[in-house]
C-alpha cells in the first residue's frame, strides 16, 4: 500500500457534498490527504493544502477530526499495514488501492483514536459506496473494518509498535548513532502527538500564566494540549511564535546579538529570525524560496519586529561583505520533527540523506566563505541522522585548518543547566532527541555545532 509510483498532478479534489452521509466527508477528505502522502508522495502540510477546497465545507471540529485520522494513520502505518496484511487473502486489485487506504484510516479510528466501533465501521463502507473503483469492495470493507474492531486491539497490542513504524533505514540509522535502547526510545516517543511550543519576545513566565502552559528548562513555553493557535491569547498581538522547544537552541548559541549583525541562512519560514531580531540582533535573514519568505515577512510584522529579507540561493549568492556572525538551519531530512509530521519517515529514504547531506556540506562551505575572519558560524539540522550532523563538522575539520569547534556549555542554552546538560555532546555540540525530557513531553531532534574562523 506504500507504493511510491513518483509524483504526478492531481485535480483538487471536489467538496464533498451534503447529501452524503454524515461523517462520511470527514473521512473521505482524510482518505484523500492520507492517498496524497502515500501515493504522491507530497507532505501532510502540502496535502492540507492541496486538499483545502474539501476541507473549507466542513465543520472546524469535522476538519480537525479528519487531519487526526491522517495523521495518526501515517503515525501507526507499520502496525495497521502489518495488522491488514494478516486479515486480507490476497492483496487489493491496483485500480482499488483507495479500499486500502479507507481500511487503514477505520484502522486507525478504532485503534488509536477511540472511534465508536458503529461509526467507524458504518462511515468506512460509506465512503467506499461513494467511489466507482472501492463500490465493488464494500463488503470486504465491512467485513475487514468489523474484523479489526473483533481481533485488532489484541493484536496491536503484541505488536513491536516501535520497529512496525519505523522504516528499516531509519532504525538502522539511529540505532548506529545511538544504540538499542534510544533507538527504541525515539521511535516510541514518534507515537504520542507531541505539546505545542512557542518562544516568546519576553516574559516567558507571563505568558505561561496567559496561556495556562509551562515554562521549560529551555525558556520556551509548551501548551500540553492542542489548540487553534490563531485564537490564543497573543496571537494578534504578536507577543509570540510557534517554534518547538529544540528548534529555539540553535540560536542561543551564538550568545549575546544585541546590536550585531547577523546572517540567518536557509531562514523560512523564520522562527530563528524572530529569535534573532528579539534579541536584538540586525538580522538578514535569506531563503531561496520567494514563497517561504513571504512567510518570514508576514511572521515578523505580526510580531513587529525586523529584518532585511534576501530572496536567493546561498549557493550563488555573492554578499557585498562578510558577516561576524552566522546561522546555518540547512536543509535536512527534518527526521527529527517527525513527532510532529509523521509523514516525513515515509516521504524520506537513506539515498536522501546521501543527497541532502552533500547539499548541506556545499551550503555549510559556503556559508564559512561568508563569515569575518575571528566570526562565528552556528551549523544546524532538524534531522536525528549522523550524516546531517556531526559526521559534516568532522568532515569539515578533518579539511579545514582555519576552521575551529567552539564548543558549547548547557549554562548557555538556559538557566537551568543541570537538566540541559544532557543535551551536549562530549564534543560541545547540541544534540536533543524526541526521548528527551520525556516527562515534559519530549523534544525535537536537533543537531547543532558551534564554528569559529580563526583570525
Ligand atoms: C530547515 S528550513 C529553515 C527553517 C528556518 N531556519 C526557521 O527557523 O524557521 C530550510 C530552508 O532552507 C531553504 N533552502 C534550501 N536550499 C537553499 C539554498 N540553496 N539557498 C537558500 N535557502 C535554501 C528552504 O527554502 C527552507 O526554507
Amino acid at each position: 500500500m506504500t507504493d511510491k509510483p513518483g509524483k504526478k498532478k492531481q485535480k483538487p479534489p471536489a467538496p464533498v457534498t451534503s447529501r452524503q452521509t454524515s461523517g462520511v466527508p470527514a473521512r473521505v477528505a482524510a482518505h484523500e490527504l492520507i492517498a496524497r502522502v502515500l501515493f504522491d508522495q507530497i507532505s501532510l502540510d502540502e496535502a492540507l493544502l492541496a486538499c483545502e477546497p474539501m476541507l473549507r465545507p466542513l465543520e472546524t471540529r469535522d476538519r480537525a477530526f479528519a487531519r487526526a485520522i491522517a495523521a495518526t494513520s501515517l503515525r501507526r502505518l507499520g502496525q495497521i499495514e502489518a495488522l491488514l496484511a494478516g486479515f486480507l487473502e490476497k492483496p487489493l486489485p491496483e485500480r482499488a488501492k483507495r479500499a486500502g487506504i479507507i481500511l487503514i484510516a477505520a484502522a486507525a479510528e478504532l485503534l488509536f483514536l477511540g472511534v465508536k466501533p458503529h461509526a467507524a465501521v458504518n462511515a468506512a463502507v460509506g465512503a467506499a459506496a461513494l467511489d466507482h473503483k472501492t463500490r465493488p469492495l464494500k463488503n470486504l470493507v465491512n467485513a475487514i473494518a468489523r474484523r479489526i474492531d473483533r481481533e485488532g486491539k489484541e493484536i496491536v497490542e503484541a505488536q513491536d509498535a516501535e520497529k512496525l513504524n519505523t522504516p528499516a533505514w531509519a532504525w538502522e540509522s539511529w540505532q548506529r548513532a545511538y544504540g538499542e535502547e534510544t533507538a527504541r526510545a525515539i521511535a516510541s516517543a514518534h507515537l504520542k502527538e507531541p505539546p505545542l511550543d512557542f518562544s516568546v519576545k519576553e516574559d516567558a513566565k507571563g505568558w505561561a500564566a496567559r496561556l495556562e502552559g509551562t515554562v521549560l528548562p529551555t525558556g520556551s513555553v509548551r501548551l500540553a494540549k492542542t489548540a487553534s493557535v490563531e485564537k490564543l491569547p497573543g496571537f494578534q498581538e504578536g507577543g509570540w511564535w510557534v517554534q518547538d522547544a529544540a528548534a529555539a537552541l540553535p540560536a542561543k548559541m551564538l550568545g549575546d546579538v544585541k546590536g550585531k549583525d547577523v546572517l540567518d541562512l536557509c531562514a523560512a519560514p523564520g522562527g530563528k529570525t524572530a529569535q534573532l531580531a528579539a534579541a536584538g540582533a540586525r538580522v538578514t535573514a535569506l531563503d531561496k524560496s520567494s514563497s517561504r519568505l513571504a512567510r518570514i515577512r508576514e511572521n515578523l510584522k505580526r510580531l513587529s519586529l525586523e529584518a532585511e529579507l534576501i530572496s536567493a540561493d546561498a549557493l550563488r549568492w555573492k554578499p557585498e561583505r562578510s558577516f561576524p556572525l552566522i546561522l546555518l538551519d540547512a536543509p535536512c531530512s527534518a527526521t527529527g520533527t517527525a513527532r510532529r509530521h509523521p509523514d516525513v519517515l515515509h516521504l524520506k529514504s537513506a539515498g536522501d540523506i546521501a543527497k541532502l547531506a552533500d547539499l548541506q556540506f556545499r551550503l555549510l562551505s559556503k556559508a564559512l566563505g561568508f563569515l569575518a575572519p575571528g566570526g562565528t558560524l552556528i551549523y544546524c539540522t532538524c534531522s536525528l541522522e549522523e550524516a546531517e550532523g556531526p559526521a559534516q563538522i568532522e568532515k569539515l575539520l578533518r579539511n579545514r585548518k582555519d576552521i575551529a569547534r567552539l564548543p558549547l556549555t548547557a549554562a548557555e542554552i538556559g538557566e537551568d543547566a543541570d537538566a540541559l546538560a544532557p543535551l551536549i555532546t562530549a564534543e560541545g555540540d547540541l544534540r536533543t532527541l524526541p526521548a528527551q525530557f520525556e516527562s515534559l513531553g519530549g523534544l525535537d531532534g536537533f543537531y547543532a555545532a558551534r564554528l569559529k574562523k580563526l583570525a
